[in-house]
């Protein structure tokens, strides 16, 4: 009841407070050139390569997140949303592979850059057993969010996205996608409500930790250029 006085859950409020490291995830350079079409192809190549690795890595975080939920939840539809985001991983790493092979990369050969070690060494750490559901399902949110919020941004209707680059941009801009995170939004909020300021705390540097990451991660799209 209470978080509804002002109509806004937990969440909208920390991306107003932290409004600017939002941008900074959402609408980073690399995003703003493929939404004005200036992208350049080596970026995306770099990106792409180094972002099947990290959805390999985000796997057993996202298996991990399930099974906190099946164990500590107190709703449990909580449990099929999980499954709904461990589903969809599986057809993206098919993806991947047939994207990779249409831009002639070559995924075995490519390794992860440092901030892409960092990340997942992150996901890796959340993994751990100590991290309540709410924090971890905290950054699992923000993780799929940045993603959502920053493609959907290229196929807004006045967007030059390159034609080429467009399924790439529905994988995550999609509307189905972004009602998915929605539902996985309003279990965090849920969640939030509901828990100790000590753990609201430990989500709120989680949610800020994975923004940072998320911004290194399309820095490296730049590596040489
Ligand atoms: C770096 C990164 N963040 C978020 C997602 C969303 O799944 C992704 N594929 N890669």
């Amino acid at each position: 009841m209470e978080e509804k006085k002002d109509g806004l859950g937990v969440i909208a409020k920390w991306v107003k407070k932290h409004a600017s490291l939002y941008e900074a995830a959402t609408r980073h350079p690399f995003i703003e050139s493929i939404r004005n079409g200036t992208v350049d192809i080596s970026s995306f190549r770099r990106w792409l390569g180094q972002d099947y690795i990290f959805v390999r890595a985000f796997v057993p975080f996202v298996a991990s997140v399930l099974v906190k939920a099946c164990n500590e939840t107190d709703d449990s539809s909580d449990m099929e949303v999980m499954l709904g985001g461990l589903a969809s991983l599986n057809d993206e790493l098919a993806w991947f592979k047939k994207e990779a092979s249409k831009w002639g990369i070559t995924l075995s050969d490519t390794v992860p850059l440092s901030a892409n070690i960092r990340y997942c060494s992150f996901l890796k750490s959340l993994m751990s057993s100590e991290v309540e559901y709410t924090v971890a399902v905290t950054a699992f949110w923000a993780i799929e969010a940045v993603y959502q919020d920053s493609f959907a941004y290229c196929l807004e209707e006045d967007s030059k996205t390159p034609e080429e680059l467009k399924e790439t941009c529905a994988r995550w801009g999609n509307e189905e996608f972004g009602e998915w995170c929605c539902s996985l939004e309003e279990i965090v909020n849920r969640r939030l409500q509901k828990a100790p300021d000590e753990v609201v705390q430990k989500a709120e540097a989680v949610f800020l930790r994975v923004l940072e990451l998320e911004v290194e991660f399309w820095d490296m799209s730049r590596v040489g250029i």
